[in-house]
């Protein structure tokens, strides 16, 4: 393996909170390995230089610490995982955690099996298919302590794909960058009716660069009507409002 300066990523993991092993840190750039590998040949990411995949994929992925306990977090879903954002770093830093990370392209879920192979994950899976059509299976639905998903959708369509997976008493996460008023405004009638509340943002600066981040959170207090989520494709076009 290359050598690789890890002196930003472990200013932001220290920022974090987050202690890694050598062996976690092996696994990170293994990870990293793998990602330009594939992506030479398949569309995985924008970002490949090593301190920009460090800072916008690795350590904000690793950012939720500051909303959740992730290493009690239990079972955890990733919907819209692409190339395993959020899912894989949160695995790789909280091993104890059980992840599920789902993707509608199959291509990439062939990629996150090579990733969970080489880097000899455990209690993780990769599974291809539409969020939609997965919340109706009965070992899906609600049988998550929390759900997480970035950059997939807006949040009202989103909330769709991702409360019916919620164990009642559970929460979903959803990474966003920046103000989320206006659509938060437009996801609450959805989040009501899926089961869903939202607490209030929480706004954050990315560790090491000017970007604005933000976490809604959304706890579930009921179960979500047997009507949601409606039929692949619907919750984009249709977003309930
Ligand atoms: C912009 S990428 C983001 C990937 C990753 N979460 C990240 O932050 O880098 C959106 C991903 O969501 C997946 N996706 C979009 N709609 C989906 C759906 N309804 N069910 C499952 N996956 C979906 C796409 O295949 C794509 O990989």
């Amino acid at each position: 393996m290359k050598e690789y300066n890890l002196e930003g990523f472990e200013r932001g993991l220290f920022e974090l909170g987050i202690k890694l092993s050598e062996e976690q840190k092996t696994q990170f750039l293994q990870y990293y390995e793998l990602l330009v590998e594939w992506n030479s040949f398949m569309n995985l990411t924008a970002i490949t230089e090593f301190d920009q995949v460090i800072t916008k994929h690795f350590l904000d992925s690793l950012s939720l610490v500051k909303v959740c306990d992730v290493a009690q977090a239990g079972r955890i879903l990733d919907v819209g995982t692409g190339a395993g954002f959020p899912g894989i770093p949160l695995k790789i830093a909280f091993p104890e955690v059980e992840v599920v990370l789902l993707d509608s392209l199959n291509k990439r879920v062939k990629f996150l099996n090579e990733v969970i192979g080489q880097l000899g994950l455990s209690k993780i899976t990769a599974v291809h298919g539409r969020a939609e059509n997965f919340a109706r299976q009965k070992d899906y639905r609600e049988q998550f302590d929390l759900v997480v998903s970035r950059a997939v959708a807006n949040l009202s369509s989103l909330s769709e794909y991702c409360l019916p997976y919620v164990k009642v008493g559970g929460r979903f996460v959803s990474y966003k960058s920046g103000k989320l008023n206006e659509e938060l405004a437009a996801a609450q009638k959805a989040i009501h009716v899926l089961g869903g509340e939202a607490k209030e943002p929480v706004y954050f600066q990315l560790t090491g660069t000017e970007d604005e981040r933000s976490f809604v959170c959304i706890e579930k207090g009921k179960a979500t009507p047997k009507k949601y989520p409606r039929k692949a494709g619907t919750p984009a076009k249709e977003p309930i409002q």
